[in-house]
């Protein structure tokens, strides 16, 4: 058994593999569903459909049997709404592990984030989270990156940050899950709301407001859901929304820039802010809290908005304080 498993031959969870998998390092599995999809990497040594032109290291082995569940830490580097489903499937074989979400959102069914799942599903593991600005791309090239672990459980979550921590990968910790899990799964929802911004023409300063006022309602959220104001502030919140709202290497600014050009954005692309905007919305009515860009998106990703019509709505809002 590995160290550490990585449940998810993505981009993302390829890209954290490679960098753990050193020489001298912890012992890593990367974990597919496909059973082709695990030989032709391991062969390959390279995940041409998901992160095409990185070499994986010899010592990383590509499995997609049960036994990869078992690790003492497991990384879940899947989609947000496939994490229950995942969870609930191989629940038999994961023990009393650290299962560290490194996905982004809100569950749309059932309303919870990452660590909520993995709380639900996995009843003897310890939840945590791994997130923050960074591009798979730039975590497998090595390049320097900063992210959050946080973890509920102090000296569980210094065990995680020590484990998971390379050269070039740094992790800061905290010990507000919720906080950090929803800086990341939120700042999405206003990536796209700031694409759409820039492919209708509306111009920096409407993203540079939209950003600000974003970050406005998430912090409004994560209050009401018991994160902390200060984990919003840094590198899960704060810094991914930094990163997200203003690179087309996002797949989700670059959603919004296409609806804002009036395109339709390509299928089968992983952009997690349209689910999560559905699903923060049900949450910001439960908990009564204005969420007026989370609103739009959540019209426009569905079709029922133009990005025009959108901006005409924020615009049309009563003058508030700030
Ligand atoms: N790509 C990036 O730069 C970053 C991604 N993330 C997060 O990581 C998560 C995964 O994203 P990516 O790796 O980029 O996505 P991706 O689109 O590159 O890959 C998704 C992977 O999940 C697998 N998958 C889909 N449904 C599954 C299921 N039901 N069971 C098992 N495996 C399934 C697919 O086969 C594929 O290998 C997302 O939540 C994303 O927000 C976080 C930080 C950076
Ligand atoms: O989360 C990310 C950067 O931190 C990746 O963003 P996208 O999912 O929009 O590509």
């Amino acid at each position: 058994m590995s160290d550490i498993s990585v449940i998810g031959a993505g981009a993302f969870g390829t890209a954290l593999a490679s960098q753990l998998a050193g020489e001298d390092g912890p012992t890593v599995t990367l974990w597919t569903r496909d059973p082709e999809q695990a030989a032709a990497i391991g062969t390959a040594r390279e995940n041409a459909r998901h992160l095409p032109g990185v070499s994986l290291p010899r010592a990383l082995s590509v499995e997609h049997g049960n036994a990869a569940f078992a690790a003492p830490i497991l990384i879940m580097a899947t989609p947000m709404q496939t994490l229950a489903g995942l969870l609930e499937e191989h629940r038999e074989h994961i023990g009393e592990a650290c299962v560290v979400a490194a996905c982004k959102g809100v569950d749309l069914e059932r309303g919870k984030g990452p660590t909520g799942i993995i709380e639900s599903a996995a009843k003897k593991a310890i939840p945590a989270i791994l997130t923050g600005p960074s591009f798979a791309v730039d975590i497998a090239q090595g390049l320097p990156t900063a992210l959050t672990l946080a973890c509920a459980d102090k000296r569980t979550g210094e065990m995680l940050q020590s484990a998971l921590s390379t050269t070039t990968l740094r992790l800061y910790l905290s010990t507000d899950p919720i906080g950090a899990e929803l800086g990341g799964a939120l700042k999405n929802v206003i990536a796209i709301a700031c694409g759409a911004c820039i492919g209708a023409g509306f111009g920096e300063s409407a993203r540079a407001a939209l950003m600000t006022r974003g970050y406005a309602e998430m912090a409004r959220l994560a209050a009401a859901l018991g994160g902390k104001r200060e984990t919003l502030a840094g590198l899960s919140g704060f810094g991914d929304l930094a990163l997200t709202c203003t690179s087309d290497k996002s797949r989700n600014f670059r959603h919004g820039l296409a609806l804002g050009r009036g395109e339709q954005p390509p299928e089968g692309v992983t952009t997690e802010g349209i689910a999560t905007a559905g699903a923060t919305l049900r949450l910001a009515q439960r908990y009564k809290l204005e969420m007026p860009i989370t609103e739009v998106v959540a019209a426009l990703t569905s079709g029922t908005l133009s990005a025009a019509e959108a901006m005409a709505v924020l615009l049309a809002r009563p003058l508030k304080k700030e």
